[in-house]
Protein backbone atom coordinates (compact mmCIF):
# COMPACT_ATOMS: atom_id res chain seq x y z
CA UNK A 1 0.00 0.00 0.00
CA UNK A 2 1.78 3.49 -0.72
CA UNK A 3 0.02 6.84 0.80
CA UNK A 4 1.86 10.76 -0.11
CA UNK A 5 1.56 13.23 2.36
CA UNK A 6 3.10 16.70 2.27
CA UNK A 7 5.10 16.12 5.06
CA UNK A 8 6.67 12.85 7.53
CA UNK A 9 7.57 13.71 10.43
CA UNK A 10 9.56 10.47 12.28
CA UNK A 11 9.59 10.27 15.74
CA UNK A 12 7.26 12.20 18.17
CA UNK A 13 9.85 13.32 20.85
CA UNK A 14 10.39 17.26 21.70
CA UNK A 15 10.38 18.37 18.31
CA UNK A 16 8.59 16.55 16.17
CA UNK A 17 4.78 16.82 17.20
CA UNK A 18 5.10 20.77 17.62
CA UNK A 19 6.42 20.69 14.11
CA UNK A 20 4.08 18.47 12.73
CA UNK A 21 1.15 20.77 14.18
CA UNK A 22 3.01 24.22 12.65
CA UNK A 23 2.68 21.94 8.91
CA UNK A 24 -0.27 20.90 9.58
CA UNK A 25 -1.82 24.75 9.97
CA UNK A 26 -0.17 25.55 7.03
CA UNK A 27 -2.40 23.34 5.30
CA UNK A 28 0.34 20.94 4.67
CA UNK A 29 -0.92 17.14 5.11
CA UNK A 30 1.66 15.35 7.44
CA UNK A 31 2.35 11.83 8.56
CA UNK A 32 3.74 11.98 12.33
CA UNK A 33 5.58 8.20 12.23
CA UNK A 34 6.69 7.17 16.07
CA UNK A 35 7.58 3.28 16.58
CA UNK A 36 7.12 3.31 20.40
CA UNK A 37 6.12 6.08 23.26
CA UNK A 38 4.87 9.54 21.84
CA UNK A 39 6.78 11.82 24.07
CA UNK A 40 10.08 10.01 23.37
CA UNK A 41 12.78 10.36 25.85
CA UNK A 42 12.03 13.17 27.94
CA UNK A 43 8.55 11.82 28.69
CA UNK A 44 9.08 8.61 29.24
CA UNK A 45 12.37 7.60 29.93
CA UNK A 46 14.10 10.43 30.58
CA UNK A 47 13.89 14.03 31.86
CA UNK A 48 10.44 13.85 33.22
CA UNK A 49 10.39 10.39 35.44
CA UNK A 50 13.68 10.83 36.54
CA UNK A 51 12.52 14.49 37.73
CA UNK A 52 9.62 12.93 39.78
CA UNK A 53 12.26 10.27 41.12
CA UNK A 54 14.61 13.31 42.03
CA UNK A 55 11.15 14.65 43.55
CA UNK A 56 10.89 11.34 45.63
CA UNK A 57 14.69 11.61 46.84
CA UNK A 58 14.61 15.16 47.94
CA UNK A 59 11.85 14.82 50.01
CA UNK A 60 13.30 11.43 51.68
CA UNK A 61 16.16 13.38 52.54
CA UNK A 62 14.52 16.20 54.03
CA UNK A 63 12.59 14.23 55.97
CA UNK A 64 16.15 12.66 57.63
CA UNK A 65 17.28 16.26 57.72
CA UNK A 66 13.81 17.14 59.32
CA UNK A 67 14.55 17.58 62.95
CA UNK A 68 17.49 20.16 62.23
CA UNK A 69 14.60 22.49 61.43
CA UNK A 70 12.94 21.86 64.36
CA UNK A 71 10.71 19.47 62.81
CA UNK A 72 10.10 15.90 64.79
CA UNK A 73 8.99 13.08 62.35
CA UNK A 74 9.35 10.48 64.78
CA UNK A 75 10.54 7.46 62.50
CA UNK A 76 13.57 6.37 60.21
CA UNK A 77 12.70 7.51 56.88
CA UNK A 78 12.02 4.60 54.84
CA UNK A 79 11.46 4.85 50.65
CA UNK A 80 8.16 2.88 49.32
CA UNK A 81 10.15 1.97 45.60
CA UNK A 82 6.66 0.51 44.52
CA UNK A 83 5.37 3.86 45.36
CA UNK A 84 7.75 6.35 43.95
CA UNK A 85 7.46 3.85 40.78
CA UNK A 86 3.61 4.73 40.97
CA UNK A 87 3.71 8.34 41.09
CA UNK A 88 6.32 8.51 38.66
CA UNK A 89 4.61 6.72 35.90
CA UNK A 90 1.98 8.36 36.38
CA UNK A 91 3.78 11.81 36.12
CA UNK A 92 5.15 10.19 33.08
CA UNK A 93 1.94 8.58 31.80
CA UNK A 94 -0.39 11.75 32.38
CA UNK A 95 2.22 13.99 30.23
CA UNK A 96 2.38 10.96 27.68
CA UNK A 97 -1.20 11.24 27.07
CA UNK A 98 -1.13 14.66 26.42
CA UNK A 99 1.30 14.85 23.97
CA UNK A 100 -1.31 11.66 22.44
CA UNK A 101 -4.63 13.98 23.03
CA UNK A 102 -2.53 17.15 21.32
CA UNK A 103 -1.07 14.97 18.25
CA UNK A 104 -4.65 13.46 17.90
CA UNK A 105 -6.35 17.33 17.53
CA UNK A 106 -4.12 18.48 15.18
CA UNK A 107 -5.66 19.23 12.02
CA UNK A 108 -4.49 17.67 9.17
CA UNK A 109 -2.16 15.60 11.12
CA UNK A 110 -2.06 11.60 10.91
CA UNK A 111 -0.19 9.56 13.94
CA UNK A 112 1.37 6.38 12.43
CA UNK A 113 2.49 3.71 15.02
CA UNK A 114 5.69 2.22 13.48
CA UNK A 115 9.43 1.88 12.53
CA UNK A 116 10.13 3.45 8.96
CA UNK A 117 12.68 2.95 7.25
CA UNK A 118 13.76 5.09 4.06
CA UNK A 119 13.40 3.06 0.58
CA UNK A 120 14.81 6.38 -1.32
CA UNK A 121 15.19 9.88 -0.51
CA UNK A 122 11.31 10.62 0.11
CA UNK A 123 9.87 7.65 0.52
CA UNK A 124 9.72 5.72 4.11
CA UNK A 125 8.58 2.11 4.41
CA UNK A 126 6.32 1.09 7.54
CA UNK A 127 5.76 -2.55 7.66
CA UNK A 128 4.05 -2.67 4.77
CA UNK A 129 3.00 0.67 3.92
CA UNK A 130 4.90 2.83 1.31
CA UNK A 131 4.86 6.44 2.68
CA UNK A 132 6.14 9.66 0.68
CA UNK A 133 6.60 12.81 0.86
CA UNK A 134 8.74 15.74 -0.48
CA UNK A 135 9.34 17.35 2.88
CA UNK A 136 11.02 14.75 5.74
CA UNK A 137 11.77 15.72 9.29
CA UNK A 138 14.07 13.10 11.41
CA UNK A 139 13.01 13.67 14.87
CA UNK A 140 14.32 9.61 15.71
CA UNK A 141 16.58 10.99 18.86
CA UNK A 142 18.76 8.42 20.74
CA UNK A 143 19.41 5.67 23.38
CA UNK A 144 22.24 4.54 25.59
CA UNK A 145 25.34 3.35 24.50
CA UNK A 146 25.79 -0.62 25.53
CA UNK A 147 29.54 -0.70 25.87
CA UNK A 148 31.55 -3.71 24.39
CA UNK A 149 33.48 -3.84 27.58
CA UNK A 150 34.09 -8.00 28.16
CA UNK A 151 31.47 -9.70 30.22
CA UNK A 152 28.72 -7.45 28.64
CA UNK A 153 27.09 -10.63 27.10
CA UNK A 154 26.21 -12.27 30.37
CA UNK A 155 26.69 -9.73 32.89
CA UNK A 156 22.87 -8.49 34.03
CA UNK A 157 22.58 -5.23 33.24
CA UNK A 158 20.12 -1.33 33.67
CA UNK A 159 20.20 1.40 31.37
CA UNK A 160 17.86 4.72 32.24
CA UNK A 161 15.40 2.85 31.11
CA UNK A 162 15.35 -0.43 32.93
CA UNK A 163 16.25 1.29 36.06
CA UNK A 164 12.80 2.69 36.10
CA UNK A 165 10.75 -0.53 36.41
CA UNK A 166 12.61 -1.49 39.70
CA UNK A 167 10.17 -1.60 41.94
CA UNK A 168 12.32 -2.91 45.00
CA UNK A 169 15.17 -0.82 46.10
CA UNK A 170 18.86 -2.25 45.15
CA UNK A 171 20.89 -2.93 48.07
CA UNK A 172 24.19 -2.11 46.17
CA UNK A 173 23.92 -0.24 43.05
CA UNK A 174 26.94 0.12 40.93
CA UNK A 175 26.74 2.83 38.08
CA UNK A 176 29.47 2.86 35.41
CA UNK A 177 29.67 6.75 34.10
CA UNK A 178 29.81 9.84 36.24
CA UNK A 179 27.92 12.16 33.99
CA UNK A 180 24.46 13.67 33.71
CA UNK A 181 22.78 10.00 34.19
CA UNK A 182 24.81 8.39 36.49
CA UNK A 183 25.58 11.67 38.93
CA UNK A 184 21.13 11.93 38.89
CA UNK A 185 20.41 7.97 39.44
CA UNK A 186 23.57 7.70 42.14
CA UNK A 187 22.70 10.16 44.50
CA UNK A 188 18.63 9.57 44.14
CA UNK A 189 19.34 6.13 45.30
CA UNK A 190 21.59 6.69 47.72
CA UNK A 191 18.69 8.87 49.59
CA UNK A 192 16.14 6.03 48.65
CA UNK A 193 18.33 4.03 50.70
CA UNK A 194 20.83 1.43 48.31
CA UNK A 195 24.69 1.72 48.88
CA UNK A 196 25.96 3.53 45.66
CA UNK A 197 29.38 3.16 44.18
CA UNK A 198 30.00 5.47 40.77
CA UNK A 199 32.78 3.65 38.37
CA UNK A 200 34.35 6.56 36.32
CA UNK A 201 37.06 6.76 33.65
CA UNK A 202 37.56 10.20 33.98
CA UNK A 203 40.14 10.97 36.86
CA UNK A 204 37.96 13.78 37.88
CA UNK A 205 33.54 13.60 37.77
CA UNK A 206 32.27 15.58 35.05
CA UNK A 207 35.20 16.76 33.05
CA UNK A 208 34.05 18.88 31.11
CA UNK A 209 33.16 21.56 34.06
CA UNK A 210 35.62 23.50 35.77
CA UNK A 211 37.50 21.62 38.42
CA UNK A 212 36.08 23.08 41.49
CA UNK A 213 32.93 22.46 39.96
CA UNK A 214 33.99 19.22 39.67
CA UNK A 215 35.60 19.02 43.17
CA UNK A 216 32.22 20.28 44.93
CA UNK A 217 30.05 17.98 43.82
CA UNK A 218 32.68 14.94 44.52
CA UNK A 219 32.32 16.44 47.96
CA UNK A 220 28.35 16.77 47.99
CA UNK A 221 28.18 12.75 46.81
CA UNK A 222 30.90 12.04 48.86
CA UNK A 223 29.24 13.48 52.44
CA UNK A 224 26.45 11.53 51.57
CA UNK A 225 27.84 8.15 51.69
CA UNK A 226 28.18 7.82 47.49
CA UNK A 227 31.75 5.95 46.94
CA UNK A 228 33.19 7.41 43.83
CA UNK A 229 36.33 5.04 41.77
CA UNK A 230 37.61 7.57 39.21
CA UNK A 231 40.13 6.79 36.82
CA UNK A 232 38.72 3.30 36.11
CA UNK A 233 40.15 2.32 32.77
CA UNK A 234 39.68 -1.43 30.90
CA UNK A 235 36.77 -1.95 32.29
CA UNK A 236 35.36 -5.98 32.85
CA UNK A 237 32.15 -7.20 33.66
CA UNK A 238 31.74 -10.33 36.15
CA UNK A 239 29.25 -12.01 37.52
CA UNK A 240 25.26 -12.96 37.60
CA UNK A 241 22.01 -11.34 38.75
CA UNK A 242 23.02 -10.16 42.22
CA UNK A 243 26.28 -10.13 42.39
CA UNK A 244 28.04 -7.87 39.86
CA UNK A 245 31.49 -7.14 39.77
CA UNK A 246 32.83 -3.97 37.64
CA UNK A 247 36.85 -4.83 37.02
CA UNK A 248 38.65 -1.90 36.48
CA UNK A 249 42.19 -3.53 34.54
CA UNK A 250 44.11 -0.60 34.12
CA UNK A 251 43.45 1.67 37.23
CA UNK A 252 46.09 1.97 39.55
CA UNK A 253 46.14 0.39 41.72
CA UNK A 254 43.48 -2.59 40.00
CA UNK A 255 39.87 -1.23 40.98
CA UNK A 256 37.04 -4.22 41.66
CA UNK A 257 33.60 -2.74 42.67
CA UNK A 258 30.88 -5.32 43.88
CA UNK A 259 27.32 -4.94 43.79
CA UNK A 260 23.79 -6.04 43.19
CA UNK A 261 22.71 -4.30 40.42
CA UNK A 262 24.58 -2.68 37.40
CA UNK A 263 23.69 0.72 35.65
CA UNK A 264 25.22 1.62 32.65
CA UNK A 265 25.74 5.54 32.09
CA UNK A 266 28.36 5.93 29.57
CA UNK A 267 26.78 8.51 27.10
CA UNK A 268 24.11 8.11 24.49
CA UNK A 269 24.19 7.08 20.61
CA UNK A 270 21.78 8.50 17.77
CA UNK A 271 19.22 6.33 16.20
CA UNK A 272 20.42 6.36 12.96
CA UNK A 273 21.04 3.06 12.52
CA UNK A 274 17.83 1.38 11.31
CA UNK A 275 16.66 4.05 9.70
CA UNK A 276 17.86 3.21 5.53
CA UNK A 277 19.64 6.82 5.93
CA UNK A 278 21.93 5.12 3.27
CA UNK A 279 18.65 4.52 0.83
CA UNK A 280 18.22 8.08 1.45
CA UNK A 281 21.86 9.18 0.86
CA UNK A 282 21.68 11.28 4.09
CA UNK A 283 25.22 12.11 5.55
CA UNK A 284 26.27 10.93 9.11
CA UNK A 285 29.61 11.58 11.30
CA UNK A 286 31.89 8.90 12.10
CA UNK A 287 29.53 9.13 15.57
CA UNK A 288 26.38 8.51 13.57
CA UNK A 289 24.94 12.08 13.65
CA UNK A 290 23.48 13.01 11.08
CA UNK A 291 25.48 16.42 10.07
CA UNK A 292 23.10 19.72 9.42
CA UNK A 293 23.55 22.96 8.62
CA UNK A 294 22.73 26.02 10.94
CA UNK A 295 19.25 25.31 10.11
CA UNK A 296 18.70 21.72 10.49
CA UNK A 297 18.88 20.96 6.76
CA UNK A 298 20.75 17.84 6.13
CA UNK A 299 22.66 17.14 2.77
CA UNK A 300 19.63 15.82 0.56
CA UNK A 301 17.01 18.49 -0.41
CA UNK A 302 13.92 18.24 1.61
CA UNK A 303 15.04 16.37 4.78
CA UNK A 304 15.93 18.01 7.84
CA UNK A 305 16.77 16.38 11.48
CA UNK A 306 16.15 18.17 14.59
CA UNK A 307 16.79 17.42 18.26
CA UNK A 308 19.16 14.59 20.00
CA UNK A 309 20.22 12.87 16.10
CA UNK A 310 21.51 16.12 14.77
CA UNK A 311 24.55 16.21 17.53
CA UNK A 312 24.57 19.63 17.87
CA UNK A 313 22.78 19.44 21.48
CA UNK A 314 21.47 16.55 23.79
CA UNK A 315 18.85 17.87 25.55
CA UNK A 316 15.03 18.47 25.39
CA UNK A 317 15.09 21.95 25.08
CA UNK A 318 18.25 22.02 22.59
CA UNK A 319 15.39 19.72 20.29
CA UNK A 320 12.39 22.08 21.37
CA UNK A 321 14.38 24.97 19.66
CA UNK A 322 15.41 22.39 16.36
CA UNK A 323 11.75 22.80 16.13
CA UNK A 324 11.70 26.50 16.20
CA UNK A 325 14.50 27.30 14.37
CA UNK A 326 13.08 24.76 11.37
CA UNK A 327 9.86 26.36 11.59
CA UNK A 328 11.05 29.85 11.72
CA UNK A 329 12.94 29.24 8.68
CA UNK A 330 10.33 27.25 6.47
CA UNK A 331 7.45 28.87 7.80
CA UNK A 332 7.52 32.23 9.01
CA UNK A 333 10.60 33.35 6.82
CA UNK A 334 12.79 34.27 9.97
CA UNK A 335 16.07 33.12 10.11
CA UNK A 336 16.76 31.75 12.87
CA UNK A 337 19.90 29.69 13.44
CA UNK A 338 21.39 27.01 15.78
CA UNK A 339 24.58 29.29 15.92
CA UNK A 340 22.34 31.96 18.22
CA UNK A 341 22.04 29.15 20.75
CA UNK A 342 23.87 29.76 24.20
CA UNK A 343 24.79 26.85 25.81
CA UNK A 344 22.72 25.83 28.83
CA UNK A 345 21.61 23.17 30.88
CA UNK A 346 21.51 21.63 34.26
CA UNK A 347 22.37 18.59 36.30
CA UNK A 348 19.74 17.39 38.55
CA UNK A 349 21.41 16.36 41.54
CA UNK A 350 20.63 18.23 45.38
CA UNK A 351 21.83 21.14 45.06
CA UNK A 352 21.33 21.63 41.39
CA UNK A 353 24.18 22.44 39.02
CA UNK A 354 23.23 25.25 36.54
CA UNK A 355 25.72 25.81 33.64
CA UNK A 356 25.08 28.79 30.66
CA UNK A 357 27.67 29.37 28.16
CA UNK A 358 31.84 29.02 28.67
CA UNK A 359 33.40 27.33 31.76
CA UNK A 360 36.54 29.47 32.79
CA UNK A 361 38.88 26.77 31.04
CA UNK A 362 36.72 27.06 27.68
CA UNK A 363 37.00 31.35 28.08
CA UNK A 364 40.75 30.89 28.43
CA UNK A 365 41.24 28.48 25.74
CA UNK A 366 39.64 30.47 23.25
CA UNK A 367 41.70 33.68 24.35
CA UNK A 368 39.73 35.64 26.37
CA UNK A 369 40.79 37.62 28.93
CA UNK A 370 38.62 37.54 32.02
CA UNK A 371 37.58 38.35 35.00
CA UNK A 372 35.49 36.20 37.81
CA UNK A 373 33.50 36.35 40.43
CA UNK A 374 32.47 34.19 43.11
CA UNK A 375 30.32 33.49 45.93
CA UNK A 376 29.60 30.84 48.28
CA UNK A 377 26.32 29.78 48.79
CA UNK A 378 27.00 30.33 52.74
CA UNK A 379 26.94 33.80 51.88
CA UNK A 380 23.63 33.97 50.43
CA UNK A 381 20.63 34.63 52.67
CA UNK A 382 17.87 32.34 51.43
CA UNK A 383 20.37 29.47 51.08
CA UNK A 384 20.81 30.12 54.80
CA UNK A 385 17.54 30.33 55.78
CA UNK A 386 16.48 27.24 54.11
CA UNK A 387 19.34 25.20 55.73
CA UNK A 388 20.89 24.50 52.18
CA UNK A 389 24.30 25.98 52.01
CA UNK A 390 26.60 23.86 49.15
CA UNK A 391 27.62 24.95 46.47
CA UNK A 392 28.88 28.29 45.14
CA UNK A 393 28.13 30.25 42.24
CA UNK A 394 30.43 31.25 39.71
CA UNK A 395 30.29 33.95 36.91
CA UNK A 396 32.81 35.02 33.98
CA UNK A 397 33.18 38.09 32.24
CA UNK A 398 34.77 39.37 29.37
CA UNK A 399 37.02 42.17 30.08
CA UNK A 400 36.91 43.88 26.65
CA UNK A 401 33.29 43.83 26.07
CA UNK A 402 31.95 43.66 29.57
CA UNK A 403 29.86 40.91 28.46
CA UNK A 404 28.66 37.88 30.55
CA UNK A 405 30.52 35.16 28.83
CA UNK A 406 29.31 32.08 30.87
CA UNK A 407 27.85 31.20 34.90
CA UNK A 408 27.62 28.28 36.95
CA UNK A 409 25.62 28.39 40.06
CA UNK A 410 25.76 24.74 41.91
CA UNK A 411 23.29 25.33 44.85
CA UNK A 412 20.13 25.48 45.59
CA UNK A 413 17.13 27.02 42.98
CA UNK A 414 20.67 27.72 40.66
CA UNK A 415 18.21 25.94 37.98
CA UNK A 416 16.19 29.06 38.01
CA UNK A 417 18.55 31.83 39.20
CA UNK A 418 20.50 31.06 36.16
CA UNK A 419 18.14 32.40 33.63
CA UNK A 420 18.51 36.04 34.51
CA UNK A 421 21.82 35.91 33.41
CA UNK A 422 20.99 33.85 30.49
CA UNK A 423 18.55 36.33 29.37
CA UNK A 424 21.14 39.43 29.52
CA UNK A 425 23.43 36.89 27.26
CA UNK A 426 20.77 37.01 24.77
CA UNK A 427 20.44 40.71 24.71
CA UNK A 428 24.17 41.12 24.35
CA UNK A 429 23.77 43.70 27.75
CA UNK A 430 27.04 44.15 28.95
CA UNK A 431 27.23 42.67 32.79
CA UNK A 432 26.26 46.07 34.51
CA UNK A 433 22.75 45.28 33.21
CA UNK A 434 22.54 42.88 36.35
CA UNK A 435 24.50 45.00 38.96
CA UNK A 436 22.15 47.82 38.24
CA UNK A 437 18.91 45.57 38.45
CA UNK A 438 17.22 45.35 41.86
CA UNK A 439 16.20 41.80 42.50
CA UNK A 440 13.74 40.59 45.08
CA UNK A 441 15.09 39.85 48.53
CA UNK A 442 15.45 37.08 49.73
CA UNK A 443 16.16 34.93 47.06
CA UNK A 444 19.25 33.31 45.35
CA UNK A 445 18.69 35.58 42.43
CA UNK A 446 19.39 38.68 44.47
CA UNK A 447 23.40 37.84 45.03
CA UNK A 448 23.98 37.46 41.67
CA UNK A 449 24.40 41.54 41.22
CA UNK A 450 26.21 41.32 44.16
CA UNK A 451 28.74 38.27 42.92
CA UNK A 452 29.05 40.64 39.49
CA UNK A 453 30.52 43.40 41.65
CA UNK A 454 33.44 41.83 43.29
CA UNK A 455 35.04 40.67 40.05
CA UNK A 456 38.57 39.39 40.24
CA UNK A 457 41.67 40.54 38.99
CA UNK A 458 41.71 40.20 34.76
CA UNK A 459 43.63 36.90 33.89
CA UNK A 460 44.19 35.21 30.05
CA UNK A 461 44.32 37.05 26.78
CA UNK A 462 47.34 36.92 26.56
C1 LIG B 1 17.73 9.58 32.03
C2 LIG B 1 17.67 10.84 31.20
C3 LIG B 1 17.37 12.04 31.83
C4 LIG B 1 17.32 13.21 31.08
N1 LIG B 1 17.06 14.39 31.73
C5 LIG B 1 17.02 15.53 31.02
C6 LIG B 1 16.73 16.77 31.65
O1 LIG B 1 16.51 16.83 32.86
N2 LIG B 1 16.70 17.88 30.89
C7 LIG B 1 16.93 17.85 29.55
O2 LIG B 1 16.88 18.90 28.91
N3 LIG B 1 17.21 16.69 28.92
C8 LIG B 1 17.26 15.54 29.63
N4 LIG B 1 17.52 14.36 28.98
C9 LIG B 1 17.76 14.39 27.52
C10 LIG B 1 16.42 14.46 26.77
O3 LIG B 1 15.57 13.42 27.19
C11 LIG B 1 16.68 14.36 25.28
O4 LIG B 1 17.63 15.32 24.91
C12 LIG B 1 15.40 14.63 24.49
O5 LIG B 1 14.37 13.72 24.84
C13 LIG B 1 15.70 14.50 22.98
O6 LIG B 1 14.53 14.69 22.28
P1 LIG B 1 14.42 14.27 20.76
O7 LIG B 1 13.15 14.87 20.31
O8 LIG B 1 15.62 14.64 20.02
O9 LIG B 1 14.37 12.69 20.74
P2 LIG B 1 13.54 11.59 21.59
O10 LIG B 1 12.82 12.23 22.73
O11 LIG B 1 14.49 10.53 21.89
O12 LIG B 1 12.44 11.11 20.56
C14 LIG B 1 12.73 10.35 19.43
C15 LIG B 1 11.53 9.51 19.06
O13 LIG B 1 11.75 8.91 17.78
C16 LIG B 1 11.24 7.59 17.78
N5 LIG B 1 11.93 6.86 16.70
C17 LIG B 1 13.26 6.61 16.60
N6 LIG B 1 13.55 5.97 15.45
C18 LIG B 1 12.37 5.82 14.80
C19 LIG B 1 12.01 5.24 13.55
N7 LIG B 1 12.92 4.72 12.72
N8 LIG B 1 10.70 5.22 13.21
C20 LIG B 1 9.77 5.75 14.03
N9 LIG B 1 10.05 6.34 15.20
C21 LIG B 1 11.33 6.38 15.59
C22 LIG B 1 11.56 7.10 19.18
O14 LIG B 1 10.74 6.00 19.54
C23 LIG B 1 11.29 8.35 20.03
O15 LIG B 1 9.95 8.38 20.48
C24 LIG B 1 17.56 13.17 29.69
C25 LIG B 1 17.83 11.95 29.05
C26 LIG B 1 17.88 10.80 29.80
C27 LIG B 1 18.15 9.50 29.10
N1 LIG C 1 19.90 16.98 33.55
C1 LIG C 1 19.96 16.74 32.24
O1 LIG C 1 19.78 17.62 31.41
C2 LIG C 1 20.23 15.35 31.77
C3 LIG C 1 20.09 14.27 32.64
C4 LIG C 1 20.39 13.00 32.17
C5 LIG C 1 20.80 12.83 30.85
N2 LIG C 1 20.90 13.90 30.04
C6 LIG C 1 21.38 13.72 28.65
O2 LIG C 1 21.75 12.38 28.45
C7 LIG C 1 23.04 12.35 27.86
C8 LIG C 1 23.76 11.10 28.28
O3 LIG C 1 24.10 11.15 29.65
P1 LIG C 1 25.23 10.19 30.21
O4 LIG C 1 25.47 10.59 31.62
O5 LIG C 1 24.92 8.75 29.92
O6 LIG C 1 26.44 10.48 29.24
P2 LIG C 1 27.62 11.56 29.17
O7 LIG C 1 28.13 11.44 27.80
O8 LIG C 1 27.21 12.88 29.67
O9 LIG C 1 28.68 10.98 30.21
C9 LIG C 1 29.17 9.68 30.15
C10 LIG C 1 30.16 9.49 31.28
O10 LIG C 1 30.61 8.14 31.24
C11 LIG C 1 32.04 8.12 31.28
N3 LIG C 1 32.48 6.96 30.52
C12 LIG C 1 32.43 6.80 29.18
N4 LIG C 1 32.94 5.60 28.85
C13 LIG C 1 33.34 5.01 30.01
C14 LIG C 1 33.97 3.78 30.30
N5 LIG C 1 34.29 2.92 29.34
N6 LIG C 1 34.24 3.49 31.59
C15 LIG C 1 33.91 4.36 32.59
N7 LIG C 1 33.33 5.56 32.37
C16 LIG C 1 33.04 5.87 31.08
C17 LIG C 1 32.46 9.45 30.64
O11 LIG C 1 33.76 9.83 31.04
C18 LIG C 1 31.39 10.39 31.16
O12 LIG C 1 31.70 10.93 32.42
C19 LIG C 1 23.74 13.62 28.29
O13 LIG C 1 24.62 14.06 27.30
C20 LIG C 1 22.60 14.58 28.46
O14 LIG C 1 22.44 15.34 27.32
C21 LIG C 1 20.65 15.15 30.48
Amino acid sequence: MNQRFDAIVVGAGQAGPPLAERLGKSGRTVAVIERKLVGGTCVNTGCIPTKAMVASAYVAQTGRRAASYGVLTGSDVRVDMEQVWTRTQGISGRSRSGVEKWLAGMPNVTLLRGHAVFESPHALRVDDTLIEADEIFLNVGGRAVIPDFPGIDTVPYLTNTGILDLRELPKHLVIVGGSYIGLEFGQMFRRFGSEVSIVERSTRLLPREDPEVSAAVVDILQEEGIKLHLGAECIELQGQAGNVSVVAKCADPRMEVRGTHLLLAVGRRANTDSLGLDKAGVATDERGYITVDDQCRTNVEGIWALGDCNGKGAFTHTSYNDYEIVAANLLDNEPRRISDRIAAYALFIDPPLARIGLTEQEALKQGHEIRIGVRPMTRVGRAVERGETLGFMKVIVDEKSEQLLGAAILGVNGDEAIHSLLDVMYAKAPYRTVTHAVHIHPTVSELLPTTLQSLGAVSGGG
